[in-house]
């Protein structure tokens, strides 16, 4: 399996602190890899990277082989490379169907094409019988799917899902997870930051952990929820991997 994403040597550095220091990552074709780690440990600068947001300080990232650091987020997507935000943000005034129409538009001028690959979205996202509701009325669930949607109406072959499970019930969460198994089922590799435990156990092939930006582990979920320096930075000791 060849590697979609190789990241090598990143660096990020605000000022005198340093958010992401020497990391190397990758991501095969058709995986599904989380990162992980507390809060503040550089999870969302590497996506912010990684999607062309920041330019890294020192390091380089390879996308489907070609390097990519420094390129603009508009550009990695139409390369096919897309991603979500932690802080969904859609047009809440605009329908289910315009919004995701939206990331359509990046590969066609048609409105028909646009309207017909937001229809096999919303299908694949059981979103289709919301198309006409405004995204400010969407329970946080379904603006989470929208999200979702929105990034996967641009046609991305690495998708970078930035904690997708916030604030939705346990059910809500194991419908997540499949949403998520089904898109790597239909091609798509997937990166994911996720706090949720249960869900990472159930969806991610490998997890990478970080902590102060840098990697602490990286192996299966099962690897890691067992590592010690893991359950000491992260998981803390009453935390049952079992
Ligand atoms: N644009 C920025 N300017 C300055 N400091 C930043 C910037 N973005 C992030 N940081 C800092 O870099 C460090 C890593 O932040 P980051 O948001 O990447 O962590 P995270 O692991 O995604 O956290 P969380 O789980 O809370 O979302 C933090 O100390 C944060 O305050």
């Amino acid at each position: 399996m060849s590697n979609i994403l190789e990241i090598t040597g990143l660096t990020k550095h605000f000022g005198g602190l340093t958010a992401v220091s020497a990391l190397d990552l990758h991501i095969a074709q058709g995986e599904i890899l989380a990162l992980i780690g507390p809060n503040g440990a550089g999870k969302s600068t590497v996506f912010n990277l990684v999607a062309g947001v920041y330019a890294p300080s020192e390091g380089v990232i390879h996308f489907k082989g070609k390097a990519i650091h420094g390129q603009k987020p508009w550009d990695l997507c139409r390369l096919g490379l897309a991603r979500t935000f932690q802080i969904v943000k859609p047009f809440a005034g605009k329908t289910v169907l315009y919004n995701i129409m939206v990331g359509a538009f990046l590969h066609t001028n048609s409105t028909a094409k646009a309207r017909e690959k937001a229809e096999e979205v919303m299908a694949t996202l059981a979103l289709d019988h919301l198309r006409d509701r405004l995204a400010g009325n969407l329970t946080i669930a379904d603006r989470k799917r929208l999200e979702i949607g929105k990034a996967l109406a641009t046609d991305p072959e690495l998708l970078l899902l930035d904690e997708v499970m916030a604030g939705l019930r346990p059910t809500e969460v194991d419908d997540m997870i499949g949403i998520i198994k089904g898109l790597r089922d239909r091609g798509v590799t997937v990166f994911v930051i996720e706090h949720i435990m249960r869900a990472v156990m159930a969806l991610s092939d490998r997890v990478a952990v970080i902590h102060f930006g840098q990697k602490i582990a990286e192996g299966t979920p099962e690897d890691v929820t067992h590592d010690e320096n893991v359950i000491k930075a992260y998981l803390g000791g009453d935390y049952d991997a079992a």
